[in-house]
């Protein structure tokens, strides 16, 4: 049945990327402008005449409600829909709530570039007496995990990869393999997890990949599930450029 495709999408602007703030696990809304980047993502889509046989996304709103609004302009409002927290964005540790460029202006550019974009370094921990620790800890969706020993305090790119990809193996892959036209709706990190490993790509390459908010990407795939083709985004080129050096940006000074 090879070659496979398979399509992702970051979900649309967030209230907290239009604030610029570090979000992570905190559960943010779609803003206006990201709730009409997910109507468009649904748009592009139809005019690319996808449809799906089953969904997965994360237990976060933005992610689920850039699906619902893919799906309606696809005709697919009753896909069948998984949802996971192994899909979540990374966790953002004590950084969430803070606002990035702020938080490169007291710490660096550099440091806020290792927080963001390097594969092991951590942020530091979200420690009990933080903000947002109540509301995301004892938020009901995690009451199927992660466990409360093995709930994050923080998460790197490895971290999340290492929760995320058994998930892309166990439920993801033999999907994938049966045939089934899969569509991801996800995080900025969460993503970039899923595309180093599909690439194959270095600790050091996935740090230069900043993942657009609500443009999909399709990844054509061989029967061992190697790339033929790697993200190809159903989307004007310059417009994905641009908007890909906007999300670099947003952890620079002001
Ligand atoms: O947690 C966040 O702030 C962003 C990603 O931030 P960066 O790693 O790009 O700073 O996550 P998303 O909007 O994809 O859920």
């Amino acid at each position: 049945m090879a070659p496979y495709k398979i399509v992702m999408v970051r979900h649309g602007e967030s209230e907290w990327n239009e604030k610029n703030l570090f979000c992570g696990w905190f559960d943010a809304n779609l803003s206006e402008k990201g709730k009409q980047e997910a109507v468009n993502a649904g748009k592009a889509l139809k005019d690319a005449s996808y449809k799906f046989d089953i969904a997965y996304t994360s237990v976060l709103t933005r992610a689920q409600n850039t699906l619902q609004a893919i799906l309606k302009e696809i005709g697919q409002s009753d896909l069948e829909t998984v949802k996971t927290w192994r899909l979540n964005e990374r966790h953002y540790g004590g950084l969430t709530g803070l606002n990035k460029a702020e938080t490169a202006a007291k710490y660096g550019d550099a440091q806020v570039a290792i927080w963001r974009r390097s594969f092991d370094v951590p942020p530091p921990p979200m420690e009990p007496d933080h903000s947002y620790y109540e509301t995301i800890v004892k938020d009901g969706r995690y009451a199927n995990g992660p466990a409360p020993d093995q709930f994050p305090k923080f998460e790197s790119l490895k971290l999340t990869i290492e929760r995320t990809l058994p998930f892309w193996n166990d439920t993801i892959v033999p999907q994938i393999k049966a045939g089934k036209q899969i569509l991801i709706a996800a995080h900025g990190n969460s993503l970039r997890g899923i595309v180093k490993h599909l690439d194959g790509m270095t600790d050091d390459a996935i740090m230069l990949l900043n993942l657009p908010t609500g443009i999909p990407f399709v990844y054509t795939l061989d029967e061992n599930l190697k790339p033929i083709k790697s993200l190809e985004f159903l989307g004007d080129p310059e417009t994905v450029k641009k908007a890909m050096e906007a999300v670099a940006a947003q952890g620079k000074a002001k």
